[in-house]
C-alpha cells in the first residue's frame, strides 16, 4: 500500500517571533508543498526496516525495526490520536539512532527533522516496517516553513495510512481532511515541530495544516477572507540560518529587557490586528485599493523596524530592504529572519518594465 501527501510553505505577512510571546501573528500559505509518499511492504517480505529517503537532499537513513523497538518500546506505542511531546530522554534515545547514520556534517541540520520523523512515526504507526520518500518544492531553513510543511504532510501520511480520517472534497486532485481530523494532524505537527524548533509558537504548523490566510494568537486561529489583491515577491537571500536558534535569541533579549520587549510584542499585536482588518474590509469601502496598499507598506516596514529592536534582521535583509526602497516598494523578513527571504509587497499599479528592473536588480545580488 502506498499514501501520498502534501502540505505547503507559508510567509508570515506579520507578527513572527512576537507570536512566540503572545502577539497575533498574520500567515498564509504559498503554492509550494513538501510531499511524502509512505509505503508499507506485502506481508510476505520479510523486510525488517524503516527507511526515510530525503530525495533532494540526497541522504538515506535506515534502521531495523527490532533495534527501534529494542530503544522505544517502553513508550507504548502506537497512540495516533493522543498527541504527545517527546520527552528530553526519549529524544536523547532517538538522537542514539540518528546519530549511528553518520550524516555528513554538511547536511546535519537534517537530524532534527529525522528525529521528528521518528518521534512521529513511531507513536502513530508503531513499528512497523515501511519506506518513506520526502521530496520539497521548498528551501530549507530559508523562512518559508519548511520545517512545518515536513512535519504536516509526514503526519498527513501516516494518520491517512490508518484509515481512521475522514477524506473530504477533492483540491488540485488532492483529497482534503475532514474539520475534525485536520485539528488532530495539526496537533500531532505541532508536537514534530516541537522537536525541530524547540519552543514554536504553532503559527507555521497551522497555517500548513488549513490554508488560506489565517490570524493567529496564543495557539487559536481565525481564517481571513482577503477582499483586495494581495501580490508578495519573496526574494531568498540564500543567507543560510536555523529558526531554533533564532527564537532562542528573542527569548533571551526578552529576559534581559522585559519592559522594553514587552513593549515591541505589543505594537507588534497592533500591527497584525491592522494588518488583518485592512485586508478583511470591503473594497471599495471608506479605503481605494492604493490607500490599502499604502497603509500595507507602512505596516510592514513598522513590522522590519521591530524585528531589526528583536535582533534577527540580517545585513542581507538591510540589502533587500535598500534595494527594493529605490524602487519605491517596502519590504520586511518572513519567517525567523537571520537570512532566509524577504517579503516585498507588490501594488497592483506597478508597472511591468519596473518589476522587471527590480527583479534583476535582486537575481544579480543573490543569484
Ligand atoms: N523536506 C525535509 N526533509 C527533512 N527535514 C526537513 C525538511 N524540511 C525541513 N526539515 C527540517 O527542518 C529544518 C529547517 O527548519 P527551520 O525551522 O530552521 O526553517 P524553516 O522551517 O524553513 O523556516 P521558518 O521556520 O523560519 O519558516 C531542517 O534543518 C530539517 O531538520
Ligand atoms: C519565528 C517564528 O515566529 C516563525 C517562524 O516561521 C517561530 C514560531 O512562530 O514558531
Ligand atoms: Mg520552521
Amino acid at each position: 500500500m502506498e499514501v501520498k501527501a502534501r502540505a505547503p510553505g507559508k510567509i508570515i505577512l506579520a507578527g513572527e517571533h512576537a507570536v512566540v510571546h503572545g502577539s497575533t501573528a498574520v500567515a498564509a500559505c504559498i503554492d509550494l508543498y513538501t510531499y511524502v509518499s509512505l509505503r508499507f511492504p506485502a506481508d510476505s517480505d520479510d523486510d525488517d526496516t524503516l527507511k526515510l529517503v530525503l530525495k533532494d537532499m540526497e541522504l538515506n537513513f535506515s534502521w531495523s525495526v527490532t533495534r527501534i523497538k529494542a530503544t522505544l518500546s517502553h513508550l507504548g506505542s502506537p497512540f495516533p490520536s493522543t498527541p504527545t511531546t517527546c520527552s528530553m530522554e526519549v529524544i536523547k534515545s532517538i538522537a542514539v539512532l540518528v546519530d549511528e547514520q553518520n550524516i555528513p556534517e554538511a547536511k546535519i541540520g537534517l537530524s532534527s527533522g529525522a528525529t521528528a520523523f521518528l518521534w512521529l512515526y513511531t507513536s502513530i504507526i508503531g513499528f512497523k516496517p515501511a519506506t518513506v520518500v520526502v521530496t520539497s518544492d521548498l528551501p530549507l531553513g530559508a523562512g518559508l516553513g519548511s520545517s512545518a510543511a515536513f512535519c504536516v504532510s509526514l503526519t498527513a501520511a501516516l494518520l491517512g495510512s490508518l484509515n481512521s480520517v475522514h477524506l473530504d472534497k477533492n483540491h488540485q486532485g488532492w483529497l482534503t481532511y475532514g474539520e475534525s481530523d485536520l485539528d488532530l494532524l495539526n496537533k500531532w505537527a505541532f508536537e514534530g515541530e516541537k522537536i525541530i524548533h524547540g519552543k514554536p509558537s504553532g503559527l507555521d504548523n497551522t497555517v500548513s495544516t488549513y490554508g488560506n490566510i489565517i490570524k493567529f494568537r496564543s495557539g487559536n486561529m481565525t481564517c481571513i477572507k482577503s477582499n483586495m489583491p494581495l501580490k508578495m515577491l519573496i526574494t531568498n537571500t540564500k543567507v543560510g540560518r536555523n529558526t531554533r536558534a533564532l527564537v532562542a535569541g528573542v527569548s533571551e533579549r526578552s529576559m534581559r529587557h522585559p519592559d522594553a520587549m514587552s513593549s515591541v510584542f505589543n505594537a507588534v499585536d497592533s500591527i497584525s490586528k491592522e494588518l488583518s482588518t485592512i485586508i478583511e474590509s470591503p473594497t471599495p469601502d471608506d479605503l481605494s485599493i492604493t490607500e490599502k496598499e499604502e497603509r500595507l507598506e507602512e505596516l510592514m516596514e513598522m513590522n522590519q523596524g521591530l524585528l531589526q529592536c528583536m535582533g534577527v534582521s540580517h545585513s542581507s535583509i538591510e540589502t533587500v530592504l535598500r534595494t527594493t526602497l529605490k524602487f519605491k516598494l517596502a519590504s520586511k523578513l518572513t519567517g525567523a529572519g537571520g537570512g532566509g527571504c524577504a517579503l516585498t509587497l507588490l501594488p497592483t499599479c506597478i508597472l511591468l518594465f519596473y518589476l522587471l528592473a527590480m527583479v534583476l536588480h535582486l537575481f544579480s545580488l543573490f543569484l
